[in-house]
């Protein structure tokens, strides 16, 4: 009997998700330097996050381990991601959230400084704005919050719950360091990932050819 206060063979499960999907998002660029942090939800109670610094392009399963909803590791004497406030305040707010991918594209982060000042990037009128779940027309906005940096997880923290009592959200970028993205499960939560990042990179490149 395990005295682990979670599902190991789930974990597994997970943890190979996680790894295939990390792996392709890394080898497009969106992880540059051991940057980026991913997770999934276990359980109730209970998440699976990467290990704080491991490069996200040679990930393997001892680069993942167990945190509870508190951010304390579970089962493991490694250090999990240095942002696991940023996964556990959505797993503790919404029993829904199934998994959260974190990157550091050089279109999110181009992106977010540009858009710092306006507090936000806004995304009209595109075919693809129904990739994102609740959308069924590109007759759409939406605006992907900017919140400011900070070393501080919990002032960051604060400001996304901010940001969630007043508007549901699948995404917000951070200034100058990268985009949070989320879905039930791990096809949703990349399909929103990788919707954000082809609208930023549409948005970016309109910008250099018409100068607006
Ligand atoms: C390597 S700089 C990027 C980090 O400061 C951080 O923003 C990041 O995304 C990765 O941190 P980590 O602790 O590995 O999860
Ligand atoms: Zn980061």
């Amino acid at each position: 009997m395990s005295a682990l206060p979670y599902d190991h063979h789930r974990l597994c499960e997970l943890a190979g998700e996680l790894i295939v999907n990390v792996r392709e998002l890394s080898a497009r660029g969106w992880t540059p330097a051991t940057s980026s942090n991913f997770s999934h939800r276990l359980d109730a109670r209970h998440a699976a996050i990467t290990v704080s610094g491991r490069d996200k392009g040679r990930l393997r399963e001892s680069d993942i381990m167990v945190v509870d909803l508190d951010g304390a590791a579970v089962g493991s004497e490694h250090r999990p991601s240095a942002e696991t406030l940023l996964h556990t305040q959505l797993y503790r707010r919404f029993g829904d959230i199934g998994c959260i991918l974190h990157t550091h594209s050089h279109n999110q982060t181009v992106a977010s400084r540009l858009y710092a000042g306006a507090g936000h990037v806004r995304l009209e009128g595109y075919e693809l704005l129904k990739a994102f779940t609740g959308n069924t027309t590109h007759e759409a906005a939406i605006d992907v919050p900017v919140l400011p940096n900070s070393q501080d997880m919990t002032t960051l923290a604060a400001q996304v719950d901010a940001l969630l009592d007043r508007q549901t959200l699948w995404g917000y970028l951070i200034d100058g360091h990268g985009l949070y993205a989320w879905g039930r499960d791990t096809a949703e939560a990349r399909r929103h990932l990788e919707a954000f990042e082809f609208l930023l990179g549409c948005e970016l490149e309109l910008r250099r050819l018409t100068g607006r």
